[in-house]
């Protein structure tokens, strides 16, 4: 990646878009993230305002048109507006947040406070969940405010490089105009914007991403595979809890899931990467943020992913050893042999070797179904037996032990079982 930067090519060939001239957006929150949307929107036609934490900072970046302590070297443009969060809303079409999760609801708060316009849409950049209960932000956005209001941005986009050459970026929001509008003021700026109708399996993806890069950091110098392994068991955990709550699966596929997997754990500048990678090496939780001098979205929304997944019923036994090697009570030793002894659950099998039953045959799972003798095709969770995962004991598989817990649907699903580790991990080459 270059470290000059230099401007995009935009808008992006091929691509017709409405000017959005006049219209104004805010941006709060300016760390990299929210320091690089709103050059950005600045770039692709916005009045962009960037609000800072404290009126010193917004004197700060003013001064030295650059935010040297977040994003240094990218110039702020100069129809860029700082001030700092005191200003409130004023007439902003659109509020973007960009503060880490963790200090959603206390943004969310104050604006309300400074009196937030009925008509105003407010988009969250998090790729965290919001406490006490860990729900994704426009989850908590739409209880204030109305689904038709909000929206979220997810997808690869280390702030830096989206900048200076670019993203991979999904807007997504219940309303359609909503997400096509912020799709095409990036694409404008020249950076590729997806629109979707699914932000909670984008702010899910995101959240998982997260987590998975934290664990791939901690575990790869035990072996590549336990890496692969661990960010693996982790994305289908929570990849069930985003269906549960209606989620599409292309999300987790695509850019906000996939892409973003690749693009932070491939990082050597990921937070969430070397945060992982910092834990290995055996440096206590509570020193990592101030070592990385920045929000460790990880640290705060596994724990949160892990009671959501237990609130539902869902088997995450990864997960849930992830959340104890960063509490300090999992030995790194036993977190690895956790990944490499998890056994997810086997598929569910069709009759008829995976094809298509026949009309008679469905007409019979009908009725079966009816009868509450048959789980209705594309259930969550297990086979027909009830399997969730399992963990290797003794050297054999044992995925098809009976479990002891229960989910909301009734299904059977294990607890995290009592681990035999493997021999000593070896480095892979
Ligand atoms: N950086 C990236 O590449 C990407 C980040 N994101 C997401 O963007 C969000 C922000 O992350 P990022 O910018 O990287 O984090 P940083 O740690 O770089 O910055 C966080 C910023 O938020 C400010 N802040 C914290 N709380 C408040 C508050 N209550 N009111 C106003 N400002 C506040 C901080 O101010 P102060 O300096 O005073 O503490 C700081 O400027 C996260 O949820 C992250 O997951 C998403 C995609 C990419
Ligand atoms: O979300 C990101 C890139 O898409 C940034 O990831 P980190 O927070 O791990 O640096």
């Amino acid at each position: 990646m270059s470290e000059r930067p230099r401007p995009l090519a935009a808008p992006l060939r091929g691509v017709n878009l409405p000017n959005p001239l006049g219209r104004r957006a805010l941006v709060i929150g300016a760390g990299s993230f929210g320091t690089a949307v709103a050059v950005l929107l600045a770039r692709g036609g916005f009045r962009t305002t960037l609000q800072t934490r404290t009126v010193e900072q917004a004197e700060l970046l003013r001064a030295a048109g650059e935010n040297e302590r977040y994003l240094s070297g990218v110039p702020l443009p100069s129809n860029l507006r700082i001030e700092s969060i005191e200003a409130g809303p004023g007439k902003a079409e659109f509020i973007f947040l960009g503060v880490p999760s963790a200090q959603l609801g206390e943004a969310v708060d104050r604006l309300e406070r400074q009196g937030l316009d009925k008509r105003t849409k407010v988009v969250s950049l998090s790729k965290g969940l919001v406490p006490p209960l860990g729900v994704p932000p426009t989850v908590l956005l739409a209880e204030r405010f109305g689904t038709q209001r909000v929206a979220c941005i997810g997808g690869p986009a280390h702030a830096r490089e989206m900048v200076t050459q670019g993203a991979g970026l999904v807007a997504s929001s219940a309303d359609e105009e909503l997400a096509a509008t912020i799709a095409a003021v990036f694409l404008r700026a020249g950076v590729v914007c997806e629109h979707t109708d699914d932000p909670v399996g984008v702010e899910l993806a995101g959240a998982a991403k997260n987590a998975a890069a934290l664990a791939a950091g901690a575990t790869e110098g035990q072996g590549l595979n336990a890496a692969g392994a661990a960010a693996g068991h982790i994305f289908i955990e929570v990849w069930r809890l985003a269906e549960r709550l209606g989620a599409q699966p292309a999300t987790f596929i695509g850019l906000a899931g996939t892409g973003d997997l690749v693009a932070t754990a491939l990082a050597p500048q990921s937070r969430n990467r070397r945060a992982g990678e910092l834990l290995a090496a055996g440096v206590p939780t509570n020193e990592i943020p101030g070592r990385i001098g920045q929000a460790v979205e990880a640290f705060e929304s596994v724990p949160l992913l892990a009671s959501a997944l237990q609130r539902h019923g869902i088997s995450a036994p990864v997960t849930t050893g992830l959340v104890r090697l960063i509490g300090g009570t999992l030995p790194l030793d036993e977190w690895v042999a956790l990944v490499r002894t998890t056994v997810p659950p086997p598929a569910s099998w069709r009759a008829g070797g995976g094809q298509e039953p026949g009309p008679l045959r469905r007409w019979w799972h009908r009725m079966l179904e009816r009868l509450g003798l048959r789980r209705p095709a594309g259930a969550l969770g297990a086979g027909p037996d009830g399997n969730g995962a399992a963990t290797l004991g003794d050297g054999t598989a044992s995925a098809g032990e009976p479990s002891r817990a229960a989910d909301v649907d009734g299904d059977a699903v294990p607890e995290p079982a009592a681990l035999e580790p493997p021999a000593a991990a070896a480095p892979s080459d």
